[in-house]
């Protein structure tokens, strides 16, 4: 196995849970899963991303820290994977960094995923491809969601419509029709409000296997309030973040309605999640027979139910399971996308899809921070 075909992809998504790391062996016919690791972010690590999400005092300083601080954590998810492997720095061709990202405003024609990538090339002493976004927003285009094209090249199949749902921070899916190009778009919250929601009153980092979610009941003047959300409408190509949806969001469609419980409260999250994910299948893949799902959210038992069933509501006949049944880890998927996109970056062939992002055309993406 050639040493320039290994990379390692580094996700750190808008959970702010941690960091997912893949090792992998990719060239043009073959990508493969060769480890993994998860590196939960620090409670200070976690809490000073999670404060950068809004204006704030000094963030310019408070950024950079915590730029620092990341590619620490990055650093050691690096070490991991390559102890895990029995392979060394030497071995890896480039690692790609997705950083973590603190703004989202394609429509101001900027993102931001920050990381420090020149100080994890000087540690993990392996090249580093960063900034992915920047491009695709500078060619007109969203920035995001990125990994439709890394789904079409694992995922697709000539003789049948499937759908990808990532269900992370943020939902987004891929439409893979092979009767036309690929289309995707952020669908809206994933698990980031049910996140919020749960460690507000249990103090729990999110519901395991939404089981707080399902000793409740959906409350459906909640989920009306949720729905009428403008983002929702939108045609794509569109993206969306922790920029618009939050628990100040949430709190402000809970208004008037102080007596809802708790747990009824995250059962109409749930139930948020998985319907406007299946609205949005139903209307753009029709012909789906399958929606594999990826991300955290495929380990939520109830939310895969409840997305299921909102689906044939919907008149959709597609059956819901996770990526495992494709043969990759709902886990990893984005791990891989991003050691794809850093694969795509150094062959310097394009990583977006313009007809997902919306940009002008076919573009190389990421910077490079050699070793
Ligand atoms: N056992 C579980 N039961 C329920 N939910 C889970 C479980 N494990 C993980 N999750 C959910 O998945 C989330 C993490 O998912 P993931 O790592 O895919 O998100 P992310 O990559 O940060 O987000 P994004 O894809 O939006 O960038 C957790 O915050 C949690 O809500
Ligand atoms: C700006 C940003 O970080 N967007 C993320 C986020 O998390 C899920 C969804 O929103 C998706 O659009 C994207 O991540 C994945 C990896 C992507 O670009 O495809």
């Amino acid at each position: 196995m050639s040493a320039s075909s290994l990379f390692i992809g580094l996700m750190s998504g808008t959970s702010l849970d941690g960091v997912d790391g893949v090792l992998a062996h990719i060239d043009a016919g073959d990508i493969r899963t060769l480890g993994a690791a998860y590196l939960p972010f620090s409670d200070g690590l976690r809490a000073d991303l999670m404060a950068l999400q809004q204006p704030g005092e000094n963030e310019i300083h408070r950024e950079a820290l915590a730029a620092n601080a990341l590619a620490l954590r990055y650093a050691q998810c690096v070490g991991d994977l390559l102890v895990s492997t029995g392979r060394t720095a030497a071995d890896i061709r480039a690692i790609g960094a997705h950083g973590q990202t603190i703004r989202h405003r394609p429509e101001l024609g900027y993102t931001r995923q920050t990381g420090n990538p020149a100080l994890l090339a000087e540690l993990a002493g392996i090249d580093v491809v960063a900034d992915f976004r920047s491009r695709d927003i500078a060619g007109g285009g969203q920035g995001a969601p990125l990994v439709p094209a890394f789904h079409q090249a694992v995922f697709s199949d000539p003789g049948e419509c499937r759908v990808v749902a990532n269900i992370g921070g943020i939902s987004n899916i891929s439409v893979l029709d092979p009767k036309g190009p690929v289309t995707g778009f952020d669908t809206g919250p994933g698990n980031l409000l049910m996140d919020g929601w749960i460690a507000r009153h249990l103090g729990n980092a999110y519901d395991a296997a939404g089981a707080w979610a399902a000793s409740g009941q959906e409350i459906p003047a909640l989920l009306q309030r949720l729905c009428e959300e403008p983002y929702l409408g939108l045609p794509p190509p569109k993206s969306t973040g922790r920029d618009l949806f939050h628990l100040e969001w949430l709190d402000a469609r809970l208004a008037g309605l102080s007596a809802a419980r708790p747990e009824d409260v995250q059962a109409t999250l749930a139930a948020f999640t998985a319907l406007t994910l299946a609205r949005d299948i139903a209307h753009h893949a029709a012909s789906a027979k399958r929606v594999f799902v990826c991300g955290g959210g495929a380990c939520n038992t109830h939310l895969m139910q409840r997305l299921q069933q909102r689906l044939h509501e919907c008149g959709q006949t597609a059956t819901v399971q996770s990526t495992d049944a494709l043969g990759v880890s709902p886990n990893h998927v984005e791990g891989l996308a991003f050691a794809w996109l850093a694969y795509r970056q150094v062959n310097r062939l394009p990583g977006n899809l313009a007809s997902v992002t919306g940009a002008a055309g076919a573009r190389v993406l990421g910077a490079l921070y050699p070793a």
